[in-house]
């Protein structure tokens, strides 16, 4: 064992004296160095008794005075005693962090900019050299002749990165340690190539010595800076005894005796230390195992009682759940000792328990941060802390699940009351060696069933059948059962203990998802519930559970059909709002699926909505609606569902009563389904009334004005509606306004369509039939019962033209008509008079209508411009005067803001902020 001082800049000793003084309290004594002028307080009890015995704290090298002038005089020299506290800041960086010379550049970069007055460094060998370390004790003592090439091999990776990263004498000491190290191992390894056989401490000699180069290399490369830094080999200070199979107990004690001898002689503001080696009792060398290099940074922490332990890793923080398994999996902040501790059980990447140990003790902070990403600001592991949120949702830390396992069950009646069943049970388990994951027993005593792994649960069960033959064959047992292909899914949290409520929401969720629960387990500590199920159900469970608690309670799936003018409209504005709601109102809009008449496209997570017309493209599949409305309803990962119809179909009308019923809200711009067949707008709506799924279609009316709430606003508050009278149609509208005399009707018409204010087919806004169908929708909501065939309509659809078969043909003949229009127009303006093309509910007289009318100048009507609807109420409360809204009725902007309106009213009601 070797020890290499690294050349630090040693402050003079006699620039560090420390006047020793009472501190205000009386209860510490302040040493406060004349020269740093930095204030060490220490308990009372803390201060060394040494001094008298010669052990005089140092701040600088040498002590200088003698133990009895120590005592009588200010001015002291101050010993190094390794000063303890929140001055230490204690990092570890981890193999992919030492990956690279550019790497450990980085690394030397982060521990020069964190401003702690003390650093101790620890680092792991650089990636890859363990795995190579252990293959050369492999292939030697298998007297494998290529264990030579491969310690080049090793050899040739350091110098390279050696000469890179370094220069000068720095670069000359570190290569001629390198090559000394090499010759040395070469000698070993031939000795275990004789020998065919390597002893534990031969092999954990030889493995530690990537952290040797790895922290080597880095305190040179701080050390470039000019920053006070010393080397340490941890096997001069860190002591363990083997405790078991691959694992080993710190001494502390002895570890704490020898970091302050260690540090007396080195005494740096910088440490750069190896991880994962130690040292026996007898000081032979050996290896905290798996994981060492965390838990020499948690027993490092705990010796200097460090302010914080930072690990350095390659992930931004400990995710909530399996970001493979779960891609909505979110880093968490803070997770208490104990919940990392039971989330490493389930094998989540978070650390090693006994890595916590050391320091929960002193309630030391560990955080996991990110080497590649600085800006994250990582998980801090640390006691609960006082002022979490105690939130129902945020009880719930994070998921985990164990796969490949199988449940066991002994059931009879011969159980109850009998002593020593569970003893003879889990005996006979032991026996075979296999490890019990879970154990559940219901008070009844009828049953105990425990999960165990798949590959053992086949001894389990010929064990207990051996162990109960008799009481199976005399019926006290009636059976032992073996259940496959099972899985655990664990819900981790500390607050899960005092908050009720939170296995409710658990369960509820695996119901939702259709999951079935084949046994439960709570222990009274209650940091995790778990439950089995079926393997082939565990991810959908896990993305279930993992939803209900961490996402938004107003994440909102949608399902766009009819991606045309208004659809295209609206997903373009969604793409430009969704971060400004998520992040101001807590609203998490995704769209999952987009279909059109001829082709959809489907997502899991979310259709990237700045590029969803090239996806469209590339990965669409053939339209099937039923697929569509599927792929939405079996989605276990968001709470809520929406389908919004933006097509003109009477056939995707006609499949909202489905929808609802599924529990898939329904918006839409799409008039058929309010104005069809009244006995199916009744249906609808009587559901509508009945669930708490909700139906919105304010777009149908006037376009984004709102109409249908204004109107629903009156009658829920009490108002009477006596008449709704106005002009409905946005084509309409337009044309009549700008059919003035300088253009012909026909090109007035193209314009319209041009503009997207028409429908699909333009006819439908020329026959009159959009208006009747905005008449129906008001009637009914204003309680009357009418069909669209109860409402008159005057038609503008020449005769001649209503049996065009298509748009465009109608488009085609309609200037054959354009001398009739200029008339009509001719004679209204010779009285003073413009066309206008209204819409009626007599609410009163339980009747509607639908025709061209001609309105003096001055009236109100006559004064629209551009697509302009106007819309009257006249109420009991609003008599004399009515109430009126006007504004645009038509047009992709606000006609998808209006659809845009009622996803964000549908929010609302399932609980976002207002
Ligand atoms: N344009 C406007 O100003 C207003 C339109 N509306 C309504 O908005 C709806 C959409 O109108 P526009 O976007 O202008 O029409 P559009 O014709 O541009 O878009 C409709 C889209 O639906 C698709 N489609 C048709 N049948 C489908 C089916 N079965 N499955 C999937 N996709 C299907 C079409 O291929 C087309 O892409 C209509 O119901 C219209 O009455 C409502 C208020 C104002
Ligand atoms: N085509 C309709 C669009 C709105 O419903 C109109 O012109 O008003
Ligand atoms: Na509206």
């Amino acid at each position: 064992m070797r020890s290499l001082a690294v050349a630090s800049p040693v402050p003079p000793a006699a620039a560090h004296r420390r006047r020793l003084r009472p501190s205000a309290s009386g209860r510490e004594v302040v040493s406060q160095c004349l020269k740093c002028e930095i204030n060490q307080d220490r308990p009372m009890g803390a201060l060394r008794i040494g001094h008298s015995q010669g052990n005089l704290p140092r701040h600088g090298s040498k002590n200088l005075l003698t133990p009895a002038a120590a005592i009588s005089v200010e001015q002291v020299e101050v010993s190094t005693y390794l000063p303890k506290g929140d001055m230490w800041s204690v990092h570890k960086f981890g193999g992919t962090c030492m990956g690279t010379p550019q790497r450990i550049q980085n690394v030397a970069d982060v521990v020069l900019g964190d401003s702690s007055e003390r650093k101790l460094i620890i680092v792991s060998a650089m990636s890859k050299v363990t795995d190579m370390m252990y293959s050369l004790v492999h292939k030697a003592q298998s007297r494998d002749d290529s264990y030579t090439e491969e310690l080049d091999k090793v050899f040739e990776k350091h110098m390279a990165a050696a000469k890179d990263l370094l220069d000068g004498e720095n670069l000359a000491r570190f290569l001629s340690q390198l090559h000394s190290d090499i010759s040395n191992l070469r000698a070993m390894l031939r000795a275990i190539y004789i020998a065919g056989h390597a002893t534990e401490s031969f092999s954990e000699f030889v493995v530690g010595h990537g952290e040797l180069w790895s922290s080597q290399m880095l305190s040179y490369a701080v050390q470039k800076s000019g920053a006070s830094c010393s080397w340490m080999d941890t096997r001069e200070v860190l002591v363990v005894k083997p405790s078991g199979p691959d694992m080993v107990d710190p001494d502390y004690e002895e570890s704490e005796k020898r970091l302050e001898k260690w540090f007396s002689r080195q005494p740096a503001e910088i440490i750069v230390a190896t991880g994962f080696i130690a040292s026996t009792a007898e000081n032979i060398p050996t290896t905290l195992k798996r994981d060492g290099s965390d838990f020499s940074a948690a027993i490092i922490g705990s010796l200097v009682r460090a302010r914080q332990v930072t690990i350095w890793t390659d992930v931004d923080g400990v995710f909530s759940a399996d970001p493979r398994k779960v891609s909505e999996a979110v880093i968490l902040s803070t997770l208490s000792y104990q919940e990392a501790w039971e989330m490493s059980y389930f094998g989540a990447n978070v650390l090693h328990p006994r890595t916590i140990i050391p320091v929960m003790k002193d309630n030391i902070p560990i955080v996991i941060r990110n080497m590649f990403n600085l800006s994250a600001p990582g998980t801090v592991i640390c006691k609960q802390p006082a002022n979490e949120d105690a939130d129902l949702d945020a009880c719930v830390k994070s998921f985990a699940t164990i796969d490949k396992l199988a449940l066991v069950n002994v059931e009879g009646t011969g159980m109850a009351g009998v002593p020593g069943t569970s003893s003879a049970i889990f005996s006979a388990v032991k026996e075979v060696g296999a490890n019990v994951i879970m154990i559940s027993q219901a008070s009844s005593e009828h049953s105990i069933c425990f999960a165990v792994p798949e590959k053992e649960v086949a001894a389990v069960s010929a064990a207990l059948h051996v162990r109960f033959r008799e009481a199976l064959a005399a019926g006290r047992l009636s059976k032992v059962e073996v259940i496959h292909d099972c899985s655990i899914l664990a819900a981790v949290g500390l607050r899960m203990a005092s908050t009720p409520g939170v296995s409710a929401i658990l369960f509820d969720a695996l119901a939702k998802a259709n999951i079935n629960v084949r046994a439960i387990a709570q222990g009274c500590s209650e940091y995790n519930i778990t439950v089995v199920l079926k393997q082939e159900d565990c991810v959908r469970a896990l993305r279930a559970a993992h939803s209900r608690f961490f996402l938004s309670k107003t994440t909102l799936a949608i399902g766009v059909i009819g991606p045309g003018l208004i659809g295209a409209t609206l997903l373009n504005q969604l793409r430009d709002q969704v971060a400004v709601l998520k992040e101001n109102m807590n609203i998490d809009v995704r769209v999952i699926g987009i279909t059109g008449a001829s082709t959809m496209l489907l997502s899991d997570t979310g259709v990237d909505l700045t590029r969803w017309k090239e996806e469209m493209q590339k990965e669409a599949k053939p339209a099937d609606l039923a697929n569509f409305v599927r792929h939405l309803s079996e989605d276990h990962v968001f709470p809520n569902k929406v389908l919004v119809d933006c097509t003109a179909d009477t056939n995707v009308a006609s499949h909202y009563y489905d929808w609802l019923k599924k529990g898939i809200h329904v918006i839409t711009p799409n008039k058929k389904a309010n104005s069809g067949p009244l006995d199916r707008y009744l249906k609808l709506r009587t559901l509508q009334r009945a669930s708490y799924t909700h139906y919105f279609y304010e777009a149908t009316v006037g376009a984004g004005l709102p109409i249908i709430s204004t109107l629903r606003g009156l009658l829920e508050t009490g108002d009477k509606i006596l008449r709704i009278e106005g002009i409905f149609s946005g084509t309409l509208s337009y044309i009549f306004n700008n059919f003035e005399g300088t253009r012909s009707f026909s090109d007035v018409v193209a314009e319209a369509k041009e503009a997207g204010y028409t429908e699909p087919d333009p006819r439908d806004d020329l026959s009159g039939t959009d208006v009747a169908r905005k008449v129906i929708i008001l009637a009914r909501e204003s309680g009357l019962r009418l069909e669209l065939s109860d409402i008159p309509v005057e038609s503008l659809v020449p005769e001649a033209l209503k049996s065009c078969s298509s748009p465009n043909e109608f488009m085609q003949k309609l200037p054959s008509f354009d001398q009739d229009w200029a008339r009509q127009r001719h004679e209204a303006e010779a009285a003073g008079e413009v066309l206008r093309y209204v819409g009626v509910v007599d609410v009163l007289n339980g009747k509607g209508r639908v025709e061209l009318q001609r309105y003096k100048r001055d009236h109100p009507f006559a004064q629209l411009s551009g697509s302009d609807n106007i819309i009257a109420f006249t109420t009991s409360r609003y008599k004399e005067q009515p109430l009126i809204v006007r504004g645009p009725g038509a047009g992709a902007e606000v006609t998808a803001g209006g659809v845009f309106c009622d996803i964000l009213r549908l929010a609302s009601y399932l609980g976002a902020p207002s």
